[in-house]
């Protein structure tokens, strides 16, 4: 049947896209990935730095998110860090498949993978990368996927689920629709998309341990990161 993005939906897709271009890294923290110290201790550094500058992004981003602050104030924090880590693996990812212009994919492949990270976890992460280049997503759709991880009624300490879960099914239903507009020769392509989210439920519990050695490592994180991984 003729698939029709509505007028409301065309509205939501832009404030969400919009929001989503406009909350980056700031270029001058981005930048630093290019600088030339390369030592585990070093990238661990910078990794952290970009990660908290991340978080504060997702922050801003998820406000523009239309019914986000509508929802429960302790349900918006509850979102907020059950999702980070997924919504930063696939804010990393669009970064590497969208072959950053200055060298930064080649850097930020090197600095994570001489970070401390245990090779069990950056097989799977690097697969995760490449699965996510390969879906060719405009920013559309990276803008709605990420704001459909954001928005996942099961997380933690959710209250109100069935809140959540009615917004989600808003961003699904534009999502699924712009996946078909978007790619008429695959029909299967919105359902591609959603197994991507649960190779990001996966790889967030790789991301645990990857914390615990981390910690047991005796690396430090920034407040910020340790308040939002209750590390
Ligand atoms: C604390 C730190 C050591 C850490 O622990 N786990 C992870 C992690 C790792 Cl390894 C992989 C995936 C997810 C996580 Cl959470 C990290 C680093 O997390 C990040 C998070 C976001 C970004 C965005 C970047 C980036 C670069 C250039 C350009 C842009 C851009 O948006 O323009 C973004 S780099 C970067 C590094």
């Amino acid at each position: 049947e003729k698939v029709e993005i509505t007028k409301e939906q065309q509205a939501l897709m832009k404030i969400i896209t919009d929001a989503y271009n406009r909350h980056q890294i700031p270029q001058d923290v981005a930048k630093k990935l290019l600088q030339d110290q390369y030592s585990a201790e070093e990238n661990f550094l910078l990794l952290t730095e970009m990660a908290t500058s991340q978080v504060q992004v997702l922050v801003e981003f998820t406000k523009n998110i239309p019914g986000f602050l509508s929802l429960d104030r302790e349900d918006q924090i509850a979102l907020l860090k059950g999702s980070a880590v997924e919504a930063m693996f696939l804010r990393s990812a669009q970064v590497f498949s969208r072959k950053m212009p200055s060298g930064h994919t080649e850097v930020l492949e090197e600095r994570i993978r001489k970070s401390g990270i245990s090779e069990e976890f950056i097989t799977p992460m690097f697969n995760f990368y490449k699965s996510i280049g390969e879906l060719h997503m405009v920013q559309e759709e990276q803008a709605l996927l990420t704001t459909v991880t954001i928005l996942t009624p099961d997380r933690p300490y959710v209250k109100d689920q069935q809140a959540v879960e009615r917004l989600q099914e808003t961003m699904l239903d534009v999502l699924r629709k712009l996946c078909v507009l978007q790619h008429p020769q695959e029909p299967q392509y919105f359902a591609r998309l959603l197994g991507r989210l649960t190779e990001l439920r996966t790889l967030s519990h790789y991301h645990t341990e990857m914390l615990v050695s981390w910690r047991m490592n005796d690396h430090k994180f920034t407040p910020l990161l340790c308040e939002i991984w209750d590390v």
